[in-house]
């Protein structure tokens, strides 16, 4: 018995099967448009309101940003293997969580400012004090863009941070990794290093990174808004750097 065939079918002399085309036998108009799809349905129908077309035709940016957003959701969570001891990578847990304090703003301020009290040249005063200024910039520059964005930490993670903030309850963009690229150009750029000191400083900062999703505490696309944003921010430090000359006041309650 033959097999039924849809009427967009038709055989060409040579026994190939052409599909016609659906525009050319309809009215001029997109081709799956809501109208058409009343049409097919055997009614005319007068044509929909504008808004509803806009609700039925999303935009490309906003197809596009529903996918990056799904794919960052599920990607993050395949690589959330250490947010929990039962977790594919639990027993890697503590180590992460060692990565994670080396990140914190904590340490970095009050290192940064025993280093500064204990400093008794005026080039090493300079560097610190604009290291503070910049830790202290990143640490509201975070705070401000999550109370803004307001984006839920992943279900997966488990609050158990050491010191946060009320706005830490929020994920976008990742402190650490803010902190991380910040410090990672800083120290690049002041401090004099051997080349294998400065390998270790990259990849420490890009390690703080990939532990903060490892640790399911954030999603990737936070911890690659966090760099980039680290990374720009230090390009802010650099252009309003603090010396004796802008700052005088500043120095004078450093001078020993
Ligand atoms: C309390 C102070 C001085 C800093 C908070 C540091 C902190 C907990 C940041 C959150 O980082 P993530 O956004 O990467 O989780």
């Amino acid at each position: 018995m033959p097999s039924p065939r849809s009427s967009r079918e038709r055989r060409t002399g040579s026994g190939r099967l052409e599909f016609l085309s659906l525009v050319s036998q309809r009215s001029p108009g997109p081709p799956d448009s809501p109208s058409r799809r009343r049409e097919s349905g055997g009614s005319a129908a007068a044509p929909l309101p504008e808004e509803d077309c806009m609700k039925l035709n999303p935009s490309f940016l906003g197809i596009a940003l529903s996918s990056l957003l799904a794919i960052d959701l599920w990607a993050s969570k395949r690589l959330g293997v250490c947010a929990g001891e039962s977790s594919a990578w639990g027993s890697v847990r503590p180590l992460m969580k060692v990565i994670e304090v080396s990140g914190h703003g904590i340490p970095w301020l009050l290192g940064t400012f025993y280093g500064l009290c204990q400093s008794d040249s005026s080039a090493a005063r300079e560097v610190l004090l604009n290291l503070l200024f910049a830790l202290l910039l990143d640490l509201v520059l975070v705070a401000v863009v999550k109370g803004i964005v307001k984006r839920r930490r992943p279900t997966h993670n488990k609050m158990d941070m050491f010191v946060t903030i009320s706005v830490d309850k929020y994920s976008f963009p990742s402190g650490h990794a803010t902190r991380a690229a910040l410090v990672c150009r800083f120290v690049l750029h002041h401090l004099v290093l051997a080349v294998p000191l400065r390998v270790l400083v990259v990849l420490w900062a890009l390690i703080v990174g990939v532990s903060r999703v490892m640790l399911g505490r954030h999603n990737v696309t936070d911890v690659l808004f966090g760099l980039l944003l680290g990374y720009a921010l230090y390009s802010v430090v650099e252009y309003c750097w603090l010396s004796p000359l802008s700052a005088p006041a500043l120095f004078a309650l450093w001078s020993h």
